[in-house]
């Protein structure tokens, strides 16, 4: 990974270093209406912010799209952005995925710096180097594999978010956990997630993201291991564009509502244990509700499946588990066994 990730202790010392590095003419920080509010501010006391030029594009994932990424072109052509200037990515991970490729392609690739905002930027998103924006009602249908040059993670912005941003980045932490060992798993699934203590989330977040770094690190282009980072999204980005067309979800809540169905096709295919699922599942209906799908919509789910970036010659690819921490990639299931699990989904 050419990619260097900073835990925070001092941000404003961690993004003079990282500037330091990233020789720039002129900077930019990229932030969402809701970042611009909650967290330019602290940005814009530091004196090597002074000269920044602040762009800003609408929140939420809804706007992860063409007309965004135009505003960011934009914003840096007419901000007079050359190819040694540099965008610092402050937000979430709409703001991470979509800063980042329109930092990879403004003339053919300036700079950028990471500084998530979100639980699920920190852990998943501002990591890896999966930049992109959503296309045709389908998850992150156009982007690049390119590397912010840094990641500053500064856990203090943790602070500003509300429950639901919480939950949404904590499903990617869950899913880190079931791919990583059963003392994780164990401590996520029994984290009180409803009134969480913020000092041990905290400390939760940097042994999160190492899962995801050491996995990168392997299979930076997702050839093989790295679609262990994608358990649970294979019927989560179904989820998700099926519900952006009705009542838009948070990322990590289709996540968390993908998990079901993958952990129950473990089950049933590769030998995840079945007390494991429940208490899994529990933790997830507890926390994260349901999503109201019916009979009705399987076809339009298995339709938005077949657009899952893991496929190959027309079949939908899964990630599934033999246990905690076992992996088992490139799996595959009849249109019979998904419609089993989206019945478990609904019914369980
Ligand atoms: O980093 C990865 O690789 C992942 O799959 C992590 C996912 O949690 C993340 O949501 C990712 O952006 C999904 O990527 P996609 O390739 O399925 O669009």
């Amino acid at each position: 990974m050419n990619q260097r990730v900073i835990i925070s202790t001092h941000l404003e010392n961690e993004l003079v270093s990282a500037l330091s590095e990233c020789e720039h003419d002129k900077l930019f920080v990229l932030t969402d209406t809701t970042t611009q509010e909650m967290c330019l501010p602290v940005l814009q006391k530091f004196y090597c912010m002074k000269e920044a030029k602040v762009i800003t594009i609408p929140a939420s994932d809804s706007h992860k799209d063409i007309e965004s990424l135009m505003m960011v072109w934009k914003g840096l052509q007419e901000g007079s952005a050359s190819r040694h200037s540099c965008m610092i990515n402050l937000g979430g991970g709409m703001v991470t995925d979509l800063g980042g490729f329109a930092a990879s392609t403004f003339k053919r690739g300036i700079n950028f710096i990471n500084i998530p905002t979100t639980l699920l930027a920190m852990v998943d998103a501002s990591v890896g180097g999966k930049t992109g924006i959503n296309f045709g009602g389908l998850k992150n249908e156009v982007g690049v594999f390119n590397d912010s040059k840094f990641v500053i993670l500064d856990t203090e912005f943790l602070k500003t978010l509300d429950a639901e941003n919480i939950c949404s980045g904590y499903a990617e932490m869950l899913k880190h956990g079931l791919i990583s060992t059963e003392a994780m798993w164990e401590e996520l699934v029994s984290f009180d997630l409803a009134t969480p203590d913020l000092k041990q989330l905290q400390r939760m977040v940097g042994d999160s993201v190492k899962v995801k770094e050491r996995i990168v690190e392997q299979d930076p282009h997702e050839k093989g291991i790295r679609k262990a980072l994608n358990l649970g999204h294979t019927f989560g980005h179904a989820f998700e564009s099926w519900a952006l067309k009705r009542k838009p979800i948070l990322h990590g809540y289709a996540v968390a509502f993908g998990l079901i169905p993958e952990l129950y096709l473990s089950v049933a295919k590769t030998g995840f244990p079945t007390e494991k699922m429940r208490q899994t599942v529990n933790f997830i209906k507890e926390n994260y509700g349901t999503l109201n799908i019916t009979c009705d919509d399987y076809d339009e789910l298995i339709e938005l499946m077949h657009h899952d970036k893991k496929n190959q010659n027309g079949i939908i690819n899964f990630t599934m588990l033999g246990a905690i921490g076992d992996i088992r990639i490139n799996q595959t299931a009849t249109t019979e066994e998904i419609k089993e699990a989206l019945d478990f989904f609904r019914e369980g």
